[in-house]
């Protein structure tokens, strides 16, 4: 166990990397650097945010495996899958080479037309000898979501997490960010000996926090995610003392509240967003922002086609074109600054405007909120922190080292915490704790009890040995045997790639 003053308050059943045997392990990351937009990195907060573990792992010996999702490739109306160069982590890569100053190696795997990459083929074997012989600091998978089997739930999933699970000893999760449960965040954990990253547990300290908020508790939610996001916020209605919307979410709820139709607003969304109108008609908690900005095109900022409008002149039926933006002068209104400054706990997962054209009402939000100085301030999500860092420069630098402030590396993850009540709820979340118990893994409350795991473990998966795969990697093309892992350990079968399969009963 290491210093109990740099460790953070977790729920003692949850496996920490810190109590990992690393030494000469193979360590599969999965981190959120999901950062990039058009092939460049637009803020790297997210990453300089995991680099305690990646020390931590090779301080202690490990070999790491780095992976992250970047944006959304599956398209699922085409149900097609897209691996666009400005998607890859290259720009992550450079960036962590740069820093660290050590090489990362990346696989290249060649996409099945529309597919994704279907297989982990054995041309990653070399690499991997090289990470072990540590003549490359780390290797750094392309985008998960470049893989068919990462959102998948059926074979082609089943597939992929066997795959990765060949590669490596043991998992750590330090993607807080990343709360769906996919391939890379949830189902890999059914097949090796998992741990929270260090940044996932700085996450869930500071999340728990907002479940028990100083009051007036006030929750500001706007962006584009409106599928992940709407879900969340009858939930998070119920415990805060104000809600303020923006961008598409609030668009909906306008067209739902006033009877308005605004342009790029899909009927189905307008329908869930009835919801949210019904729950407000009793506890009156959503602050309305009145002044938004039109604007007659989304090809950019165009003199003469944008303008400010004001929900007060609102007529149903009325048709808008789309709106883009928050009015600043929205946060003048009275009752708006009134919820800001009286707020004593903030949390912020909002981009105001259609990003770079219209960015005043975000720009202005940010100041208000930091004008209010006694207030506990949560930020979080990709692009909520990008904005806060390039229209705020100085409040963002303030912010990382101001104890008045949290920047949480992702936003959906926060309102999802809100909508459970729990961060332990989360599914990679609960998936690592499960994991403790199915692999032995010792904890803090194992430890504690004296129950030290691992000695006793009936009824486990226990993965081959780090050699046995190792002995692969070295002559992927000779046929082995692989060793018995006991009566209830998993049976393995070779795979066309080279790669060793589990049996799938695990899923
Ligand atoms: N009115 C609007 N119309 C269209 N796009 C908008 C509008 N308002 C904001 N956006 C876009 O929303 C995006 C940010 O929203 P998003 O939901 O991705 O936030 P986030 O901070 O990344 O949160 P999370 O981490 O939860 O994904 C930006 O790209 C911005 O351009
Ligand atoms: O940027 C984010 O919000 C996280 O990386 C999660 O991305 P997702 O909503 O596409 O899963």
């Amino acid at each position: 166990m290491g210093d109990s003053k740099y460790e953070y308050k977790v729920d003692p059943r949850l496996p920490l990397v810190q109590d990992a045997d690393l030494q000469d392990k193979i360590v599969l990351l999965r981190v959120d650097h999901n950062v990039v937009k058009k092939g460049k990195i637009l803020d790297q907060y997210r990453i300089d945010c995991t680099l305690a573990t990646l020390y931590n792992i090779a301080e202690r010996g490990g070999r790491p495996i780095l992976m992250t999702h970047v944006n959304r490739p599956y398209d699922k109306k085409t149900k097609t899958l897209k691996c666009d160069p400005n998607d890859a982590v290259d720009a992550v890569v450079t960036y962590l080479q740069r820093k660290l100053r050590i090489k990362f190696a990346v696989p290249n795997f060649q996409p099945r037309g529309d597919k994704g990459i279907l297989d982990i083929d054995t041309s990653i074997n070399h690499l991997i000898h090289d990470l072990r012989e540590r003549r490359i600091g780390g290797i750094y998978l392309p985008n998960t979501r470049w893989f068919a089997g990462e959102e998948d739930k059926g074979e082609q999933m089943q597939r992929f997490v066997v795959q990765l699970a060949g590669l490596a000893d043991c998992y750590v999760n330090d993607a807080f960010g990343s709360w769906q449960p996919h391939a890379t965040t949830f189902h890999i954990t059914k097949l090796l000996p998992s741990y929270a990253g260090l940044l996932m547990q700085s996450e869930l300290e500071h999340v728990s926090e907002i479940l028990r908020p100083s009051r007036p508790f006030v929750s500001i939610v706007a962006g584009s995610k409106y599928d992940t996001k709407i879900g969340p916020l009858s939930k998070i209605y119920e415990t805060v003392d104000h809600l303020l919307l923006g961008g598409v979410v609030y668009n909906a709820y306008l067209c739902a509240k006033y009877g308005v139709k605004i342009k790029g607003v899909d009927d189905s969304d307008v329908e869930l967003a009835k919801g949210l109108v019904k729950q407000d008609e009793q506890a009156k908690k959503l602050v309305e922002l009145p002044y938004l900005v039109e604007s007659d095109t989304l090809d950019g900022r165009k003199e003469g086609q944008y303008r400010t409008i004001s929900t007060a002149d609102f007529k149903p039926g009325h048709s808008y074109g789309y709106i883009l933006d928050t009015d600043p002068k929205s946060f003048e209104v009275p009752e708006v600054a009134r919820a800001l400054s009286e707020a004593k706990t903030i949390f912020v997962n909002a981009v105001m405007g259609f990003t770079p054209f219209f960015f005043e009402g975000t720009k202005k939000m940010d100041e208000v909120i930091d004008s209010n100085t006694g207030a506990q301030k949560y930020y979080g999500g990709g692009d909520t922190l990008q904005e806060l860092k390039s229209l705020n420069p100085g409040l963002y630098h303030a912010a990382i080292d101001n104890s008045k402030y949290y920047l949480f590396t992702g936003g959906g993850t926060v309102l999802t915490v809100i909508e459970k009540n729990d961060p332990y709820g989360l599914e990679p979340v609960k998936a690592l704790m499960d994991n403790a118990v199915a692999f032995g893994t010792p904890t803090r409350a194992s430890l504690r009890s004296g129950e030290a795991n691992g000695h006793n473990l009936p009824n486990l998966k226990v993965p081959p040995t780090s050699t046995y795969y190792a002995s692969l990697f070295e002559s992927p093309r000779v046929s082995k045997t692989p060793p018995s892992s006991g009566a209830n350990g998993p049976v393995f079968t070779r795979m066309d790639s080279g790669i060793k399969s589990y049996d799938t009963a695990a899923f």
